[in-house]
């Protein structure tokens, strides 16, 4: 998969003190870069409107203002208290060399901008804004032009994405810098940053951190192999346990979307005795707890939790999924489970290969035994002390869905839809996890591909017809869909032999 790295927020800072002392100019390139991203959809003569705060955030801003004049635009410079560090102030002196004002506050009386830029606050926003930032933030939401924010939209934390107070902008756009950041595609982040862009910028390699997570990108090369010489033993085998009475339809939706998905074959334990055949999957097979040993040797993957009820039944099959060596995902009610039952948190931690939890907040919260607020305070924190815990990768559930290993490492999945937003969802993002655990996929590349598809699904719905209507009854196909577009994809880009030109017959002598 290729990934945009997520430093952490010290790294980041001793990142740009480095490469400051190194003399890489980042507040140019950041400038260089922001003024490329505009002339990629704004022609010059364009008013932009460029509204900077009082410290490097705002550099960037008035640098990208001086680059913008001398490009062909028509910058409209806010910027009630400038830095009073050397390279924004330089930026001023040239400004107002130029000509061109630099206004207090927001000017009414200027002609409309065709875009607003926020260069109010990044990552050194320390708490909430006040007068008189809140003003400036109200006329930015209130202007009839889109806003791209630069790194954040300010008053947004860019690690967690939550808002620091009630003031904060909502970007149509947000160019970050240096690296991506959580924060930008969680929690609030996913609703005021808009479509994200990172610009790297030019670093020596030697100063780059390892990255703490990175963003899940088209993960075309962790698609399963799919050669012609294949059967359907080669695509593994899934047991699903769950659907107890009355909750039939979990079970059901997992089952199905695992075997859309590619699984050779699955089966679903049933809790529910009179649950025998589904007649619109007749491919799911269905068994009684009964059979549980045979299958828990049998089936390479267990998937255990979607409709499966927290009986004494549900523990004892449960403790035996968690026992056997193989892969593993418990979701829904198997989390419960394990809140409940400590034996059940050691038997995982003793595991040699890591199963897959898929809490959502609220069982996230169940688990660490505290509100599902404090799990989406700190959504990363949250699933880093589950990961560990329970030796186990944790994918949070939510806008901005988190994979996490128990190393502390992470993908965040930057697409998302409330489409998504359904019943049933929980169960098929199971079935994608189990049915590419099954065709051999790590339990890692595994999670973070379900996660990145299921997600890619829920954005087309909403492209193609809105943020209604997906059933996660469709999510099957939808999800297949998704894959095979995948590896269309792929197959585009491999090289290609040229149909011939003429008929040609090894004997004749002409060739
Ligand atoms: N440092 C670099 O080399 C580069 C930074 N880049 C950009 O700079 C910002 C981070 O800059 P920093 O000066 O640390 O912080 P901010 O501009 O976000 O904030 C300014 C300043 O304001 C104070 N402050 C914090 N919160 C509030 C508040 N609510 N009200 C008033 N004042 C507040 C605090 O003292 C801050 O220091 C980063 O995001 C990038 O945009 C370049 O990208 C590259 C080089
Ligand atoms: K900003």
């Amino acid at each position: 998969m290729t990934h945009e790295p997520i430093y952490s927020p010290a790294d980041l800072r001793r990142l740009e003190q480095q490469a400051e002392a190194a003399g890489c100019g980042l507040m140019q390139q950041a400038a260089e870069a922001t003024v490329a991203w505009i002339r990629n959809r704004f022609s010059p003569g364009a008013a932009i409107r460029v509204v900077a705060g009082p410290g490097n955030n705002g550099g960037d801003a008035l640098w990208a203002a001086v680059r913008l004049a001398e490009a062909g635009y028509r910058p409209q410079v806010v910027c009630p208290r400038p830095s009073e560090a050397p390279t924004p102030q330089a930026a001023l002196s040239r400004l107002l060399a130029m000509g061109l004002p630099v206004w207090p506050m927001w000017p009414d009386a200027l002609p409309a901008p065709a875009l607003v830029v926020d260069g109010l606050f990044g990552i050194g926003l320390a708490r909430p804004l006040a007068e008189p930032w809140s003003t400036l933030v109200r006329a930015i939401n209130a202007a009839p032009a889109p806003v791209l924010a630069l790194d954040v939209p300010s008053g947004i934390d860019a690690w967690t994405g939550r808002r620091s107070g009630s003031s904060v902008v909502r970007a149509h756009a947000t160019l970050t810098f240096l690296c991506a950041k959580p924060g930008l595609h969680t929690s609030d982040g996913a609703d005021l940053a808009g479509e994200v862009d990172v610009a790297r910028l030019q670093v020596p390699a030697s100063l780059l951190p390892s990255a703490e997570g990175a963003l899940i990108d088209t993960p075309q090369d962790a698609l399963p192999l799919r050669p012609r010489n294949s059967h359907k033993g080669r695509f593994g085998s899934v047991l699903v346990i769950g659907a107890a009475p009355g909750m039939a339809g979990a079970g059901l939706l997992a089952g199905t979307t695992a075997l859309a998905c590619g699984a050779g074959k699955v089966w679903l334990l049933t809790l529910d005795p009179t649950l025998t055949v589904s007649p619109i999957q007749p491919e799911l097979m269905i068994r009684p707890l009964n059979d549980s040993r045979t299958l828990l040797d049998e089936a390479a993957v267990c998937a255990a939790g979607p409709g499966l009820g927290t009986s004494v039944d549900a523990a004892s099959v449960v403790a035996a999924a968690v026992d056997r060596p193989g892969p593993l995902v418990l979701d829904a009610d198997a989390l419960n489970l394990l809140a409940a039952i400590p034996s059940l948190a050691e038997a995982l931690a003793q595991r040699a290969l890591p199963a897959v939890l898929t809490p959502h907040p609220a069982e996230a919260a169940r688990l660490l035994g505290c509100t599902t607020a404090a799990v989406q305070h700190d959504r990363v924190a949250a699933a880093r002390t589950l990961a560990a815990r329970y030796h186990a990768l944790v994918v949070l559930k939510g806008a901005g869905s988190l994979i996490m290993r128990p190393d502390g490492f992470y993908h965040v999945c930057p697409v998302g839809s409330p489409a998504l937003a359904s019943a049933g969802q929980g169960d098929v993002l199971t079935g994608v996890i189990a049915a590419l655990l099954a065709q051999g996929l790590s339990p890692f590349d595994a999670a973070s591909l379900a996660v990145w598809l299921h997600a890619m699904a829920g954005r087309r719905h909403e492209d193609l017809q809105g943020p209604v209507g997906l059933r996660a009854g469709l999510m099957g196909d939808r999800v297949a869909e998704e894959m095979n577009r995948l590896y269309r994809q792929r197959a585009a880009s491999q090289p290609v032999m040229p149909p011939p030109l003429r008929q040609w017959r090894a004997d004749w002598p002409e060739f």
